[in-house]
């Protein structure tokens, strides 16, 4: 056999076949055709590879079983041959009484039936149907109706195992007041072994068609169609982004390198103010939903966050829980490793959506040039290009502050940039000026409040006789959160840490005494130094 490109290929991308039947009733097909990950429009049926002719046949006897008294068979015929009817070219491969049914107008078909079905079949890649198992893997695994569940993981990359439906089962999902029954179907299609002996190269590969029924009353056909459909998309993608592995991104010889990001920090075990912490909250889910709100003022889609305090108050845990919380990769960009601003505006463009670029301790950074985008001893700074030797494609802070609020804005949507520094004082105040970070955060020592959420997420202790002595030390002594979890670590027992947790703050409280005294013993000596040589200047 010879394969025309055509016959190759298997049905189109997207395609839902939408079927309408009754008793003895034969239909020829819609095909609700999605475009777009975003849009579905309605079509007739043009030209269907002869593999739609023979799912047709088992689809129609499935339909029978899945819609009980709907009020009887259609004969072996359906929506597949249905759609091959009316093909032009292309004869039916449907025998027998009910073929000359195939060729009754669409509207009086519509008249006599009461229900619709939509298969989101999968042989090829198909958006719709892999959105509609991500939908029912969520909701089937709950459903008590359902006896036999199918496992499957929803992508290579994916660690998360998804149960839906078996073959024969169904699951009813109510949205807006209708009734939607979904079952997963699996055939044989007839012409398959000859279509994959032709990729093959002769080898004969077996097989199966699966798809998804979808079926409910015929009134509701255009809601299905424009509302529910569309809402088992969203859910779907808002699933696979909850499941998806995320990604930290970091410079390896001049490029973006990724490695899985598994670091545990959310906002649940971050230990920080709580209504500091609810105002970060609510501040990214804003940015998330502002996509319009973005585009009707002409800003770029992206937000600043400035994260300052002591190393080890959590800043780079903050930036930990965001990612999670949004499901956004990060890129940690170590602004050391970039030699040129070339290679710094390409990494830029290289970063995807819905991601956080990172730049860690700019205090440092700042002094890779001045706030004008000038490298140090450059004549001309900035993203303007230039040879490399003479320091004019030198990386700078503000050069990439520039980039950011430039090109960088336009190339993409809903990113965010993070910067963090434990010397918020010594940043130039162009970087802090309004528009360019847009909230500062500040990462304090640990209160009576972050100590408590650090008690629950290592010793699940929400409270204890020690509880008030450690929180007046805290008051007392700055210690910084890390410092906490590291002695709540170390420890086995509750009681053991917390006791252990007393004494390393006695003791840093000592040493600070200790060190207090030196240094006020210091500053009582240099100011008789300074005096002495005062009046030895007078
Ligand atoms: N606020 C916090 N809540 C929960 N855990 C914290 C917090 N701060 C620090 N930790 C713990 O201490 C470790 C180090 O903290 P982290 O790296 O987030 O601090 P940092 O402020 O970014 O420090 P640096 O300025 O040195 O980079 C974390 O992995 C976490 O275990």
């Amino acid at each position: 056999m010879t394969c025309t490109p055509d016959q190759e290929k298997p049905p189109s991308e997207g395609a839902i076949y939408i079927s309408q039947r009754k008793a003895n009733v034969r239909t020829p097909s819609i095909v609700a055709r999605h475009d777009t990950p975003s849009s579905l429009s309605i079509n007739q049926v043009r030209s269907q590879p002869s593999i739609d002719r023979e799912e047709g046949r088992g689809r129609a006897s499935r339909h029978d079983a899945a819609v009980p008294g709907d009020g009887g068979h259609d004969g072996g015929g359906g929506a597949g041959a249905a759609d091959a009817a009316h093909r032009p070219g292309r004869a039916p491969a449907l025998r027998g009484p009910g073929r000359a049914l195939l060729l009754r107008p669409p509207r009086l078909r519509a008249r006599v039936s009461s229900r619709h079905t939509v298969d989101a079949e999968g042989l090829a890649p198909n958006h719709l149907y892999h959105a509609v198992r991500a939908y029912l893997a969520a909701r089937a695994a709950s459903d008590a109706a359902v006896r036999r569940h199918r496992a499957s993981r929803l992508d290579d990359s994916s660690s998360h195992i998804a149960l839906t439906i078996d073959h024969g089962e169904e699951t009813v999902d109510v949205h807006d007041g209708v009734a939607y029954t979904w079952r997963l179907l699996s055939r044989d299609p007839a012409n398959a072994k000859s279509t994959n002996a032709c990729r093959g190269g002769g080898q004969q590969l077996h097989v199966r068609l699966r798809s998804f029924e979808l079926t409910f009353h015929k009134k509701h056909k255009d809601k299905a169609i424009s509302a529910y459909l569309p809402f088992v998309e969203a859910t779907a993608k808002s699933i696979k982004d909850q499941q998806r592995n995320l990604k930290m991104h970091m410079i390896e010889y001049d490029a973006w390198t990724a490695v899985d990001l598994r670091h545990p920090s959310t906002f649940d075990t971050l230990a920080m103010d709580a209504a500091l912490k609810k105002s970060v909250v609510d501040d990214l889910e804003r940015f998330v939903k502002r996509k319009d709100y973005y585009r009707r003022t002409g800003r770029a889609w992206k937000r600043g966050y400035l994260l300052y305090g002591p190393p080890g108050t959590g800043k780079s845990s903050l930036v930990a829980a965001m990612a999670n919380y949004l499901k956004f990769d990060i890129y940690d960009l170590e602004l050391t490793e970039v030699k040129s601003n070339s290679d710094l505006r390409r990494l830029l463009v290289g970063m995807s959506n819905r991601s956080i670029l990172v730049v860690e301790d700019i205090d440092c950074s700042q002094r890779l040039g001045d706030h004008h985008g000038h490298a140090p001893n450059s004549r001309r700074g900035g993203f303007t290009g230039g040879d490399d030797s003479n320091n004019e494609d030198k990386v700078t802070l503000f050069g990439l502050l520039n980039f950011v609020d430039g090109l960088w804005s336009t190339s993409g949507e809903e990113r965010i940039i993070v910067f963090t520094t434990n010397y918020k004082e010594r940043l130039d105040p162009a970087l802090l000026r309004p528009g360019r970070m847009d909230m500062h955060i500040h990462m304090g020592y640990c209160t009576p409040e972050s100590f408590r959420i650090l008690a629950t997420n290592y010793h699940s202790v929400n409270d204890h006789a020690m509880f008030s002595e450690i929180e007046s030390l805290l008051q007392e002594v700055p210690i910084t959160p890390a410092e906490v979890a590291e002695v709540l670590m170390r420890n086995d027992g509750a009681e053991d840490a917390l006791q252990d947790l007393v004494e390393f703050i006695k003791a840093k409280r000592d040493r600070s005494d200790d060190e207090g005294v030196a240094a006020r013993n210091q500053a009582a000596g240099k100011s008789k130094v300074e005096k002495y040589e005062q009046l030895v200047v007078e």
